[in-house]
């Protein structure tokens, strides 16, 4: 089996091609960063280590790769023959690789005249990523060619969650990431018949799953990572060692809690206990993870369908509190993080426009409405304890 994956980064080689190789997968990573495709093409395999208390290593085999920028039509051929394709590039460049995925599905349908199904899914941070893929690529297929692809390709959506930081051994193709995993696809969303892939869940619904885990582990931590900035910290786990900022975060979860057990029916005490892993999965010792990663590309994370706004709008349709969410939001408008160009652009949107036009721009609430109300009285508050 063939499966061909866009981004050879972190959770590329460290959750999704380990996990594929696992499942008997040859894997053809698609990549813009030249020195990791030539050294995946070169050695044809890698290392992952586990950082649990034993940091086992486990060798990922049998995988190349392809430049997807100038090796286009060896990517398209590649995509026209896979078993399976995924992505895991960030959902900003999914719109960058549509062409090629629309390129390859051409290909197959047309010149192999393949009849064999083909699921896609895109293993982003994000509500829906597989199904944003499709209407990139959907956006580039003429009628009669969606026609077919509605029969024979499928874009299900999923919810991926393993902590893998930003990486430092010489090795460049090593990575590290935590011995925890959750891959979930929509079942749903896949053509009868399909061939699981071990260590993946299939749910016949998958909103409660990716709101749990967007809503729990990523809100968790970008609230731990606008906070630990403000203080000045430049890890998680330093930022989790700090009392105030531990308590921030706890409470923060507990609005996104509330929300989540009144909307999917989760049990509370189950939930609890979700909460209280994931806290402890922030803490892992073993994992060097930078504040300015987990924070990094602010505005995506402050837009509305995110880990912030959208629990927070949640929170306040159903009369509950958004208060801590609202804070952590007033501290990703005080983010700064010199090489990342989205807390660039926030800060200078704050700078020339206000906060008030920047929220309302930025998470889509409207001007008087109490969460941005809230947002912009907790930023005064912050700003004058951090800033003046
Ligand atoms: N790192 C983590 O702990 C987790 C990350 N994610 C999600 O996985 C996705 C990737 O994140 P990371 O692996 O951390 O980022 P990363 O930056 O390590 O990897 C992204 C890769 O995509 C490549 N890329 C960029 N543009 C490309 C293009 N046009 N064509 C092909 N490749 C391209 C980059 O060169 C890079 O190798 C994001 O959506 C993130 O939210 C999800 C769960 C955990
Ligand atoms: O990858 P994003 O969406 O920028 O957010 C970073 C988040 O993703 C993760 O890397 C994994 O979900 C977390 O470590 C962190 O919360």
């Amino acid at each position: 089996m063939k499966a061909v994956h866009f981004g050879a980064g972190n959770i590329g080689r460290g959750f999704i091609g380990l996990l594929l190789s696992q499942a008997g997968y040859d894997i053809v990573f698609a990549d813009v960063n030249k020195a990791v495709v030539d050294a995946l093409i070169e050695r044809g395999k890698y290392t992952v280590v586990l950082a649990g208390e034993e940091r086992e290593t486990v060798q990922v085999d049998g995988v190349t790769a392809l430049n997807s920028d100038a090796d286009r039509q060896a990517l398209i051929q590649a995509i026209a023959e896979a078993d399976l394709v995924t992505t895991a590039v960030g959902v900003s460049v999914l719109k960058h690789i549509a062409g090629a995925i629309a390129g390859g599905i051409e290909r197959r349908i047309r010149e192999l005249r393949s009849s064999r199904p083909l699921h896609i899914i895109a293993c982003e941070n994000a509500i829906g990523a597989s199904t944003q893929l499709r209407d990139f690529v959907y956006a580039q297929l003429d009628e009669e060619l969606k026609q077919d692809a509605d029969k024979l390709i499928a874009f299900p959506d999923a919810a991926v969650d393993r902590i893998v930081p930003g990486q430092s051994h010489k090795d460049i193709l090593k990575v590290t990431v935590e011995p925890f995993y959750e891959w979930v696809v929509d079942a749903s969303q896949m053509f009868q018949g399909y061939i699981p892939i071990p260590g993946v869940k299939y749910v016949p619904r998958l909103q409660p799953y990716i709101e749990r885990k967007l809503f729990t582990v990523n809100t968790g931590h970008c609230s731990v990572a606008y906070f630990g900035n403000l203080h000045e910290y430049d890890t998680i786990h330093a930022a989790m060692d700090d009392p105030e900022v531990a308590r921030h975060v706890a409470n923060v979860l507990k609005e996104t809690g509330a929300v989540l057990v009144a909307e999917h029916g989760f049990d509370e005490e189950e939930h609890l206990a979700y909460i209280v892993r994931i806290l402890q999965r922030f803490r892992n010792p073993a994992l060097r993870d930078e504040v300015v990663r987990v924070g990094r590309s602010p505005i995506r994370k402050l837009s509305p369908g995110d880990r912030l706004a959208l629990p927070a709008a949640k929170a306040f349709d159903g009369g509950r509190s958004n208060l801590h969410l609202a804070r952590t939001m007033a501290a990703a408008l005080l983010f700064r993080s010199p090489d990342d160009p989205e807390a660039q652009r926030l800060t200078a949107m704050v700078e020339t426009s206000g906060p008030e036009r920047t929220v309302t721009e930025i998470c889509g609430f409207p001007q008087d409405h109490p969460v941005q109300l809230e947002i912009l009285n907790q930023y005064e508050l912050l700003q004058s304890r951090f800033f003046k």
